[in-house]
């Protein structure tokens, strides 16, 4: 089986609140990035399957024929998509010598293409040999969804390269996108993905890295919010490195632990999803005011302390907070927490003077910051000649 080459791509995200209590079934609201991962898959003769992860250093490279025993006594699965095969997944680990519990960002990325090339390719007669490349402008591993972005354009590339989706090669510009039947696939394979890399995942990330725009998610059920204002955030990357996967693990024990105290946390958060889903849809109906802007800080102020009681705060968030605040501006952490990326909401009256001055001090102690616009596009198909050029060269180098 040979397949041709296709590039497509998938926005990070910034969760505005919910982010671990939506793993306990609480409300999250979500916005897509206008920051994207890229990826390239080539069909190739060599009889090998490769992949080049230039973000994390990492390229491997197997022998189909040495891949193909992982599945030729397996049940046909491909363009069906379950629960986790955690047999499937044993086997990949053994294949590709990766110890059980092992974070490492190399490992992780290399299980979950694994798993979903197999998976998908399962009913097919031979294992299509291919190169694949993905570069993202997204920092990974620090809470704006790279994850989820890499295993959906994973599952996108790979579910088109199957046929079980279709391939949109024919579209000279990025016009063309993939029915709401075929995203939904997409985000169903990404969401195994994440569970790879994650270990217990909410699913928020891959349905906000497929669909984009801003959405409520609720126990598995995307509602998108059509009608919200333009809101101005300011993006803060700490630095500081972290898994997803310990901090969610260590909410979990957390709750286990202490019950009684942390699940009326959770239901705070919850009230605090749902308090600042009403005030956006009251501001896009009736009209802003500086009142539902103070709402949105206050509900800003009041999840960054109970991120920091589930234990997923840090001192480097508490500089941004302490920093930002001291410009009237009000910060919270987005995403798992524990060091990586925060928001600052940024008042349609607060000046680019404040602003600057505020990403001054921030860059002064070592953070990275940059403003961003949201709630881009979900997951697309592109043709090589409309990506922009320096993604191209990364994409197309050898
Ligand atoms: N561009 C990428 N290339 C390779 N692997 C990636 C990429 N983006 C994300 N990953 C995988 O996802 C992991 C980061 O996921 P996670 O800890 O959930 O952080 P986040 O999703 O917040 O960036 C990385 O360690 C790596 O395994
Ligand atoms: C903490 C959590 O709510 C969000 C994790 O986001 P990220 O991987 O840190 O970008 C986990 C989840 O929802 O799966
Ligand atoms: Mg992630």
């Amino acid at each position: 089986m040979h397949v041709g080459e296709r590039f497509v791509s998938a926005p990070g995200k910034a969760i505005l609140h919910g982010e671990h209590a939506v793993v306990h079934g609480k409300v999250a609201l979500a916005v897509s990035l206008n920051l994207r991962t890229y990826l390239r898959l080539q069909g190739t003769a060599s009889g090998q399957i490769c992949i080049h992860l230039p973000n994390i250093d990492t390229f491997r490279a197997w022998d189909v024929a040495a891949l193909q025993p992982l599945v030729s006594d397996r049940k046909a699965a491909g363009g069906r998509c379950g629960e986790l095969d955690l047999e499937l997944v044993e086997r990949l680990r053994a294949f590709a010598g990766v110890a059980e519990g092992s974070t490492d960002s190399g490992n992780m990325a290399v299980l979950a293409f694994l798993y979903l090339y197999l998976s998908g390719f399962a009913g097919a007669q031979t294992l299509p040999s291919m190169s694949v490349r993905v570069w993202s402008e997204l920092p990974t591993g620090a809470g704006l969804g790279s994850s989820a972005a890499y295993t959906v354009c994973l599952s996108a590339a790979l579910l088109s390269a199957r046929g079980t989706i279709s391939s949109l090669l024919t579209q000279p510009q990025d016009t063309a996108s993939w029915s709401e039947e075929e995203l939904t696939l997409i985000n169903k394979w990404a969401f195994q993905g994440e569970k790879i890399i994650h270990g217990n995942p909410s699913g928020v990330d891959n349905a906000v890295a497929t669909w984009g725009g801003i959405l409520r998610y609720h126990a598995g059920k995307i509602t998108p919010l059509s009608r919200v204002p333009l809101l101005r955030i300011l993006l803060t990357n700490t630095k500081v490195p972290r898994s997803t996967k310990l901090l969610v693990s260590g909410v979990k024990d957390k709750i286990n632990k202490f019950p009684s105290i942390m699940v009326p946390v959770l239901e705070s958060v919850d009230a605090v999803s749902r308090t600042c889903e009403l005030t956006l849809r009251e501001m896009a109906t009736a009209g802003a005011s500086a009142q539902h802007y103070d709402t949105l800080e206050e509900l800003m102020d009041i999840n960054q302390h109970h991120l920091s009681v589930m234990g997923v705060g840090h001192p480097a968030l508490d500089t941004l907070c302490r920093l930002t605040l001291a410009h009237g501006l009000h910060s919270k952490l987005t995403g798992a927490g524990g060091g990586g990326c925060g928001i600052t909401l940024l008042r349609p009256e607060t000046a680019q003077r404040v602003a600057q001055e505020a990403v001054w001090e921030l860059r002064e102690v070592g953070f990275e910051c940059w403003e961003t616009s949201i709630g881009g596009p979900g997951v697309l198909p592109h043709c090589a000649t409309s990506l922009p050029q320096g993604v191209l060269d990364v994409l197309t180098s050898h």
